[in-house]
């Protein structure tokens, strides 16, 4: 089914539900009245029915079954309650065929199946594609970087719209579910990462004598600019570094003090510890 046909629900619109709402809007591949969402909270639904002009269906199973395709946006701890409303509601195993597509970190695809599978005969359950994704927040300005793994009953069709909805907010990769944990710790966590730094950096030019203001633009704009140079060169980032380090100036006395202290060491440990605990959390 093509995209621009699909009626896509969103099971909780919070800050990623209004991400990949906002990119599909906002890239014009789908019309408001093709999405329609629910939440919890009141509020927030009125805020997206009178921002963005999706419907509003106030009940888990009801929305599950009237949609082709189905976002679980919620957390990870709210996913086991939704999948269990919407297995358990009237009209779930009568449907058609419906894309289900997860954004619930460190929640894997066999326990999606195991809820949602639960009260199926096995021909229904083979019509139920799953594809479990890890986006990140920089999806909300359209920058995102998401991985994405289809299970068994995913085509090539349910594969392609899934690219089409994830990569309305950035880029997607497909990945073996097992790379998903490594995936969480560089890209999912990532931006953290980044922020991290900056607010490092930022400390240090007002440390060094700068006004805050100015050790944020130059600290942003520096950051920016790197990145650019580097996708326009195409250069790995070692030469780039030793191209900024002069022998014996300033660059060679930071990277020293980085070196000493063995921060690219724990820079890899942090990162490492992440996807330790994407792993125990997707058991
Ligand atoms: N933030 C990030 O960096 C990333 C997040 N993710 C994943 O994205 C998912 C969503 O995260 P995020 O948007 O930040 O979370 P939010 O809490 O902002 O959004 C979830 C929304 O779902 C609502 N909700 C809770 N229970 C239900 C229910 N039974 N039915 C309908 N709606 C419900 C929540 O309401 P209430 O607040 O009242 O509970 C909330 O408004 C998570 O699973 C997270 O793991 C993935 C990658 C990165
Ligand atoms: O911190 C977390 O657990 C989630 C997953 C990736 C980003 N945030």
């Amino acid at each position: 089914m093509a995209i621009q046909d699909r009626k896509i629900g969103f099971l909780g619109a919070g800050n990623m539900g209004e991400a990949i709402i906002g990119a599909l809007l906002g890239s014009g591949i789908l019309p408001g009245e093709h999405i329609c969402i629910n939440d919890v909270n009141a509020e927030r639904l009125s805020y997206m029915h009178k921002t963005y002009g999706v419907a509003p269906v106030r009940d888990n199973a009801r929305l599950f079954a009237e949609c082709d395709t189905v976002v679980l946006a919620v957390k990870p701890q709210q996913m086991t309650d939704v999948l269990g409303e919407i297995s358990s509601g009237p009209e779930y195993g009568v449907g058609g065929r419906t894309l289900v597509i997860s954004i619930a970190a460190g929640f894997p695809i066999r326990k999606i199946e195991a809820l949602l599978y639960g009260p199926l005969d096995e021909d229904r359950a083979r019509r139920m594609p799953i594809i479990r994704v890890m986006p990140n927040t920089p999806a909300l300005v359209l920058a995102g970087m998401s991985g994405m793994s289809p299970n068994r009953h995913a085509d090539a069709q349910d594969i392609e719209a899934a690219m089409e909805i994830l990569g309305a907010m950035g880029k997607v990769i497909v990945f073996e579910e097992e790379k998903l944990d490594a995936v969480t710790a560089l890209s999912g966590s990532g931006p953290a990462y980044v922020f991290y730094l900056i607010e490092a950096m930022t400390h240090a030019g007002v440390a060094a004598g700068l006004d805050p203001s100015d050790a944020a633009e130059l600290t942003l704009g520096t950051l920016d600019g790197a990145v650019r140079l580097i996708q326009a060169r195409g250069e790995p980032p070692e030469v780039l570094r030793r191209k900024v380090t002069s022998p014996g100036g300033t660059t060679e006395a930071a990277v020293n003090v980085l070196e000493r202290n063995n921060v690219r060491r724990h820079i890899v440990d942090a990162i490492l510890a992440a996807a330790r605990r994407a792993e125990e959390l997707s058991r």
